[in-house]
């Protein structure tokens, strides 16, 4: 069976300015010792305008954690006002980009179209995606977040082929979990993620499914981490409001792997 590293996200959403970003993730660097990142990729996603300040102290600093952004525009340049390039985003050095969080999917009417096109932009700019999906609270009370879930995966992926798929992070966030402290039961989260797995080999190959990381998102705290990432197809965390907090983060960092605990 593959080996797959866990992978500990922290979305910031539209939270920290840029001075506020920067204390946090001192913060997260100066509290976990560096054996840590052997076992677990740590990485930020902060709001576009802190992205220059936090390339400059991880660079400089050569920290351990890696980051990225909350978005990508689907095109390349030009005059796509208020958007930002995927190239903007490597220029940056960006590990990362989440794609097709259920906020943008909301609030910004994507549909899986969209998030499919902005797959595409992160590929072609040697950006990792961490694509989000899951279900909201009437999908999970008809019994039919499997289905939802693999739907809004296969249409993300239409026409990305096996070569970059297989670097694809995969989050699972179930809609009604996100910011409510309702996070789902570890077994709720192991079906999810693991019918996303096995979409994958269907689509691609065993092989490839096995390689890529699918996290958990949704009301993950330092609390229940360990069980959440102890589910067999569980690869780690995307966490939104305990990702604000220096220590509550890297605290539920090291119970991924029980150490600092
Ligand atoms: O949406 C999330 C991460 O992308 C989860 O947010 P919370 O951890 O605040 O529930």
């Amino acid at each position: 069976m593959a080996v797959r590293k866990l992978l500990v996200a922290g979305n910031w959403k539209m939270n920290l300015n840029h001075l506020e970003g920067i204390a946090l993730v001192q913060k997260i660097a100066f509290t976990l010792p560096d054996k840590y990142f052997d076992k677990v990729e740590v990485a930020v996603l902060p709001p576009f305008t802190d992205l220059r300040s936090v390339q400059t102290l991880v660079d400089g600093d050569k920290l351990k954690l890696v980051y990225g952004a909350q978005d990508v525009s689907p095109h390349e340049s030009g005059a796509y006002t208020g958007d930002i390039s995927g190239s903007m985003l490597a220029k940056l050095g960006c590990t990362y980009v989440a794609i097709g969080h259920s906020e943008r999917r909301d609030n910004h009417y994507e549909a899986d179209a969209v998030v499919n096109s902005k797959v595409k932009a992160a590929y072609r700019h040697g950006l990792t995606p961490i694509l989000c999906v899951g279900e909201g609270l009437e999908v999970r009370e008809a019994g039919n977040q499997i289905e939802h879930s693999v739907s809004q995966l296969l249409g993300a992926l239409e026409d990305v082929t096996a070569e970059q798929a297989a670097s694809i992070v995969l989050a699972y966030e179930p809609i009604w979990a996100i910011g409510t402290g309702r996070v789902a039961t570890p077994a709720d989260a192991q079906e999810v993620c693991g019918a996303l797995r096995a979409a994958l080999a269907t689509k691609y190959s065993a092989e490839l499914a096995e390689g890529v990381r699918v996290l958990y998102g949704g009301s993950v705290k330092a609390a229940n981490v360990a069980e959440i990432v102890a589910q067999a197809d569980v690869d780690g965390a995307l966490v939104g409001g305990a990702s604000l907090d220096a220590t509550e983060f890297a605290t539920l960092c090291a119970n991924t792997v029980g150490i600092l605990a």
